[in-house]
């Protein structure tokens, strides 16, 4: 299969509060890729996946997203979705409102409100209030709020938080039909199992540096 890089990170250094944290940081992520970045609390999957997202600027290095560097603007924004840092809600605004507002602003949405409802499990939370969902319950909106927008590359810092085993397998099977449909994912998790079943790439970041793990 040829497979052109959607991501290439080369040599990336990122020192934080004078303590380095990324010491030459290679790594390279195809379309239609899977890449779950593993490593302890503090090894850096954060500040890199910050770094792919234009939030941060490497010390040295190269990073190009989608051709070019990537950058904190809109029209970076309209391909590449992340989830993380905690999303801005809407208290007059059911679960099912939210993600109309997202269906409504974006042209092309990737699914319909009542089908992404179905696939987060999120029907019978519909009509609540976001603040009236479990973690769970909430983390299942963030995410179905960023699948439903059209991406070309997704971004996820710890997707699993919150999440039941159950769900955690069925957000391995979206994530693996977003690769399919050529959608490149990279994610820093602490659960290898959604790696595997997703059927991604594991690539363990420690001291500084990404080596492929096993
Ligand atoms: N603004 C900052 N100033 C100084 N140090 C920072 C700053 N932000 C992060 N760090 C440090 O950089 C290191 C890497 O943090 P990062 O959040 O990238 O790790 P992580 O691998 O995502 O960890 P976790 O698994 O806990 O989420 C940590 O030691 C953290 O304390």
């Amino acid at each position: 299969m040829v497979s052109e890089p959607i991501i290439v990170v080369r040599a990336v250094e990122v020192t934080l509060g004078g303590n380095p944290v990324l010491q030459g940081v290679d790594l390279e992520v195809a379309r239609g890729e899977i890449v779950a970045m593993t490593g302890p609390n503090g090894a850096g999957k954060s500040t890199l996946l910050r770094c792919l997202a234009g939030l941060r600027t490497a010390d040295a290095g190269e990073i190009t997203v989608l051709g070019g560097p990537p950058r904190d603007v809109p029209a970076f924004w309209r391909d590449v979705a992340l989830t993380g840092d905690e999303l801005a809600w809407y208290p007059g605004l059911t679960v099912r409102e939210h993600l109309e507002l997202m269906a409504a602003v974006h042209s092309t949405p990737r699914m319909d409100v009542e089908e992404v409802l179905d696939a987060f499990g999120l029907e019978q939370r519909a009509d609540a209030a976001p603040f009236a969902l479990s973690t769970g319950q909430r983390q299942r909106l963030v995410l179905a709020m960023t699948l439903l927008r059209p991406s070309r590359v997704l971004l996820l810092d710890e997707p699993e938080r919150g999440l039941d085993a159950e769900f955690r397998e069925r957000l391995a099977a979206i994530l693996a039909d977003y690769a399919a449909g050529g959608g490149t994912v990279v994610m820093a998790t602490h659960d290898p199992g959604l790696a595997g079943a997703a059927r991604g790439r594991r690539v363990a970041l420690a001291d500084g540096r990404a080596r492929s793990a096993v």
